[in-house]
């Protein structure tokens, strides 16, 4: 029985890295202020996007996904025979990340690989990640050794529990959704962080890099979804949730313009599909379930959401299948690396020049200029 157990040498542990989000009204307003320090926001935004928290009776729902998450984790370890605990750590809310280090040293681990609920490159969604791991290693004497598991918006199990969502979605429409467009929605971030995502190394995760691999992700949904329907759905990449000063450009179409100018040419179906997201986090239950929807409705088009990954059980064992993978890779061995699409599999360890800070150089976990 024990020949059976995947090898994952060199790990003592998984720890699982997310945003965090507040649980209870009174967390509201610290947990907004943890993510906008020295950001810059304006104070209007910032109350907006309070409303939209207190609308939901002051809790996100990201803390609980990922803890379902984490579950579902640990039941497929235990099915497969893997015995990696598996902690829990967010940037912006408890668990913190540096009290999760300290509890993961106070156990005795001494290397852990780390997945991030974030499936991109750019400074917002790799890079931040591995600076705050820098941070909190560095406040956690003997901390242990952290491996950020490469990118995986083209990884199978990310990409196959969204195409049987689009398929559900295209099946509520009338007619099976045969006229249906479908819309990719990412959370967008300001042009120049988008133009400076990944790496200066080609061989890497090439410039300018967030908006390409949303497109590869959003091209192979849409294709398999053709290859099951027989119709060539219409697809586009929009926006949600801009942020920053109004003279400051960010990624656009927004997704409420977007639905405007889609009724203008005709279209009167469209399945959201949430491609920038691996649940359904506030974006998506108010970005575009409640906003996007209100818009939706006054246009008098109909509109579907389609699910996030979640904890669909290959998204699941992706996350089992990059921690044996890596595993492997550090003990020299050169593991098969899953990818779809026109991008191929990403570096272990991230490129020198991967996502610049934007207000600056800081120091970084997981990289090879770290
Ligand atoms: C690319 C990206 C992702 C996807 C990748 C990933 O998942 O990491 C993401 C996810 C998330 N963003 C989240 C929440 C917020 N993001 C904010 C602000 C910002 N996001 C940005 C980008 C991204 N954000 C940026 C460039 C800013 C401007 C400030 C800055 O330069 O950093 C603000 C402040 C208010 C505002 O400015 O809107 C909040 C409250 C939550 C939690 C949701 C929940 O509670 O359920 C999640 C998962
Ligand atoms: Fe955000």
């Amino acid at each position: 029985m024990n020949s059976a157990r995947p090898d994952v040498t060199p790990y003592d542990a998984l720890l699982v890295l997310s945003f965090g989000g507040p649980e209870k009204p009174e967390d509201v307003v610290p947990f907004l202020e943890n993510v906008t320090r020295g950001r810059g926001i304006p104070r209007e935004r910032l109350e907006q996007v309070g409303e939209h928290y207190f609308l939901f009776g002051g809790r996100s729902p990201i803390n609980d996904q990922n803890r379902a998450l984490i579950a579902a984790l640990e039941k497929d370890f235990a099915d497969q025979g893997i015995d990696l605990p598996v902690y829990f750590g967010n940037r912006n809310w408890d668990p913190y990340l540096a009290d999760t280090l300290a509890a993961m040293k106070a156990d005795g681990v001494g290397r852990a690989a780390v997945f991030a609920t974030s499936a991109y490159s750019s400074w917002s969604s790799c890079r931040q990640y591995r600076e705050n791991l820098f941070d909190a290693v560095e406040q956690t004497p003997g901390a242990p050794r952290l491996d950020k598991l490469r990118q995986y918006f083209n990884h199978p199990g990310f990409i196959e529990p969204v195409v049987d969502a689009v398929l559900a979605s295209l099946a509520e429409l009338p007619d099976g959704g045969d006229r249906a467009r479908l819309v990719f929605v990412t959370h967008s971030i300001p042009t120049e962080m988008a133009e400076s995502s990944g790496s200066e190394d080609p061989a890497g995760q090439s410039r300018p890099a967030y908006v390409a691999q949303h497109r590869s992700a959003a091209d192979v949904v849409a294709e398999r979804v053709r290859a099951v329907t027989g119709r060539a759905h219409r697809h586009d990449l929009v926006y949600c949730s801009r942020s920053g000063a109004p003279s400051t450009p960010w990624l656009e179409p927004d997704v409420n313009d977007h639905l405007e100018d889609l009724v203008t040419d005709g279209v009167s179906e469209v399945v959201l599909v949430p491609i920038g997201f691996v649940s359904d986090h506030m974006e998506v239950i108010f970005d575009l379930d409640t906003e996007a929807t209100a818009t939706a409705e006054r246009l008098g088009m109909t509109v579907v959401r389609a699910a996030t990954a979640g904890v669909d059980p290959r998204f699941v064992a992706m996350v089992r299948d990059l921690v044996l993978e890596r595993a492997a890779a550090e003990r020299g061995e050169q593991p098969e690396r899953s990818a779809v699409g026109s991008w191929s599999p990403g570096p272990d360890v991230c490129g020198v020049g991967c996502c610049p800070n934007p207000r600056g150089p800081r120091p970084a976990l997981c990289g090879s200029d770290s």
